[in-house]
């Protein structure tokens, strides 16, 4: 087996002269999965595109499944599933009969029974022999994914696979993910939703300026930001001024009362610091304890291009 199941190096793409991707560099071992974060616009289904064989890049190498993009597309789409933008799902055929075709095509042995524990598996057996015209945009969704999966790929791409789902569908796609990757599938998953990169994911990138900005586990990404605070909230205007004006340090959010103290969450710390807050008489009426999440480190790693200014427009195709 290979040691990488996705390999990119110096990956760069431009759209009529404006760089998208600035040469990016991605490493995705097998059997886990890896999230692509940005911002709208970063790059992510450019990225995606091109990994999938959709779309040729600039410049750079890409290797899927062990097989160089360009020239071993064949054997790159032998490897891997896609969904996302272009659902393969036939409007005019029941879930079960678009499944059956998915696995006809695929010359998929056993068929009938494959079909119907992917229905099962994802929720969809009481819509199965109804038309995907009156299926719901989850519904559709559900079954693109169960379709992906009919020929059993080493590789999945999800692009945006929960955008619209409902809490018990997402738990659905994420139960699959998970199983899949205990049953040794890859998957390369592109999220706008932080929590699900961090649940899910072994590694994540976060794309931005047409560069990667950061990439690693979640737990490491969340190191890189100094994040952690407490944030003292108060509902009397007069005592919230005289508390921003006795703690300089920290940072005043007068919208919502609210005061933000750098801090490391440990029981040391806070003790020392409700204990100078007494000293000093400030009493607030809410003490609410912050460690840095993705939310943190997504909006400072995409903050830093944004104001050192459009970092995408910099780079040369
Ligand atoms: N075919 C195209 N021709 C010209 N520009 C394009 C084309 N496709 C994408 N772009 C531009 O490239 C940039 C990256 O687009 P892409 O769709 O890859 O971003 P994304 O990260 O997937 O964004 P989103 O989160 O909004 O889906 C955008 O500015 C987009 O307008």
């Amino acid at each position: 087996m290979e040691s990488s199941a996705i390999e990119v190096s110096g990956l760069r793409k431009a759209y009529g002269g404006r760089a998208v991707l600035g040469g990016i560099d991605l490493t995705v071992p097998p059997g886990t999965v890896f999230s692509l974060l940005g911002p709208n616009g970063a790059g992510k289904t450019t990225t995606v595109n091109i990994l999938t064989t959709l779309l040729r890049a600039d410049a750079g190498t890409v290797r899927v499944a062990g097989h160089d993009v360009v020239t071993g597309t064949r054997q790159v789409r032998a490897a891997i599933g896609v969904t996302g933008q272009f659902a393969a799902v036939d409007e005019l055929l029941t879930g079960r009969e678009n499944l059956r075709m998915m696995a006809d095509l695929g010359r998929v042995r056993g068929s009938g029974k494959l079909v119907a524990r992917l229905l099962e598996r994802f929720d969809l057996v009481e819509p199965a022999d109804a038309l995907v015209s009156t299926y719901s945009g989850g519904m559709r969704r559900k079954l693109d994914l169960a379709m992906t999966l009919v020929g059993a790929p080493r590789i999945i791409f999800l692009d945006e696979p929960t955008t619209g789902l409902d809490p018990r569908s997402r738990r659905t796609v994420h139960d699959i993910v998970r199983e899949l990757v205990a049953e040794g599938t890859t998957v390369f998953l592109t999220t706008q939703y932080l929590e699900e990169a961090d649940e899910l994911s072994d590694r994540i990138a976060v794309l931005n300026g047409g560069t990667v900005a950061a990439q690693g586990s979640a737990d490491e990404l969340k190191r890189l930001i100094p994040g952690g605070h407490v944030r003292l909230r108060f509902t009397d205007p007069a005592a919230y001024r005289s508390a921003a004006a006795a703690l300089r340090e920290a940072t005043a959010d007068d919208a919502e009362l609210a005061l933000r103290i750098p801090s490391d969450g440990s029981q040391r710390e806070l003790r020392s610091l409700l204990d100078w807050l007494d000293s000093v008489g400030v009493e607030a009426d809410g003490v609410t304890v912050h460690t840095p999440d993705l939310d943190d480190v997504f909006l400072i790693l995409t903050e830093q291009t944004e104001r050192t200014g459009r970092a995408k427009e910099a780079i040369e195709p």
